[in-house]
Parts: structure tokens; C-alpha cells; sequence
């Protein structure tokens, strides 16, 4: 789980961790990158969920498919990197079902974040890492953009 007061970039940073353990999973287990289902699924969740906790629906939605985009692109990176290069395959590691919760649980403390701050404009973190760069920048697409103020619902005056 994570931290309850984490900031939306670590969030994000957290999630894009997980996605380097999901690559490997995955990679062991001669799986695809992309999972169209557990997507769709995903953003059904996250529109619920934020009409539950007074969130835009769409903008949940939004910030959700920059995650996933982020995620795939490290996914694939390192994807890429382990069929060039044998010797770095990662050996052992988390179940894909565990990792899967924990994106889940993240991404839900995400939209709590969301629904806390106010509409400013974030940008991403910067990082030394070279392979989470790009990432980074497709994670905050939507949360570099000015938002709506939490709670208004898009229909005033
Ligand atoms: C992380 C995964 O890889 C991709 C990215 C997803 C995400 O970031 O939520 C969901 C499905 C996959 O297309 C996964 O399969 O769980």
C-alpha cells in the first residue's frame, strides 16, 4: 500500500516502478505487454470510482490511460533491452496478480490526490533514470494541463 500523504508524482514514480516488475513478470512468462481487457476495466473502475468521490469522470479516465501509456512504454523499453541483451533477463520477482493489486491500490490513492488538489498544472519529476524520462512526461499529460477545481461538476453558470 502506499504511503497515505504521498504526493501524486510519487504516486506516479510508484507506479511506474511496479510497471518495470510487471515487464519482467511478464517477459518470464512469455506474455504481452499490452492487456486491452484488464484496461478496459480498469477505466470502468476509475470512472465509478470518481463520480463517487466527486472527482470528473473524465479526467479520472484521462490521467488513467496516461498511466497505462506510461507504463507500456517502460514495459516495452525494458522488454526490448532483455531480448538484446539475455544476460540482464531478470530472474525470480512478484506474481503478476500481486503487482496488479498493488497498481490498483495506487491507482486509486491517485484519485484521491486528484480529488484533494486544486487545478494548477503539475510537471513531472525529474529523474536521473534514462528509461523512466519519456514515461514521465506521458504520465503527466493530463496533469500538466489546468484542471477543473475539484468538485465542480462542469454544468455552472
Ligand atoms: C500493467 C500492465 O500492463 C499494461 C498496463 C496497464 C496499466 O498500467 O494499468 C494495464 C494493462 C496492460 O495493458 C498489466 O498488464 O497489468
Amino acid at each position: 500500500m502506499p504511503e497515505p500523504d504521498a504526493s501524486l508524482p510519487e504516486l506516479v514514480l510508484r507506479r511506474l516502478a511496479i510497471s518495470e516488475q510487471v515487464a519482467a513478470a511478464k517477459f518470464g512468462a512469455g506474455r504481452a505487454v499490452d492487456d486491452p481487457v484488464r484496461e478496459q476495466r480498469e477505466l470502468a473502475r476509475v470512472r465509478a470510482l470518481a463520480r463517487e468521490i466527486g472527482l470528473d469522470p473524465d479526467l479520472a479516465a484521462g490521467v488513467l490511460t496516461d498511466q497505462i501509456a506510461a507504463s507500456k512504454q517502460v514495459q516495452r523499453r525494458l522488454f526490448e533491452r532483455w531480448t538484446e541483451q539475455p544476460g540482464d533477463r531478470p530472474t525470480g520477482g512478484p506474481d503478476l496478480s500481486v503487482l496488479r493489486a498493488e497498481l490498483d491500490g495506487l491507482t486509486a490513492a491517485l484519485l484521491d490526490r486528484l480529488a484533494a488538489i486544486g487545478p494548477e498544472p503539475l510537471t513531472p519529476p525529474e529523474t536521473p533514470d534514462e528509461l523512466k524520462q519519456e514515461p514521465l512526461r506521458t504520465a503527466f499529460r493530463t496533469l500538466a494541463r489546468q484542471r477543473p477545481a475539484p468538485g465542480a461538476s462542469g454544468n455552472g453558470p
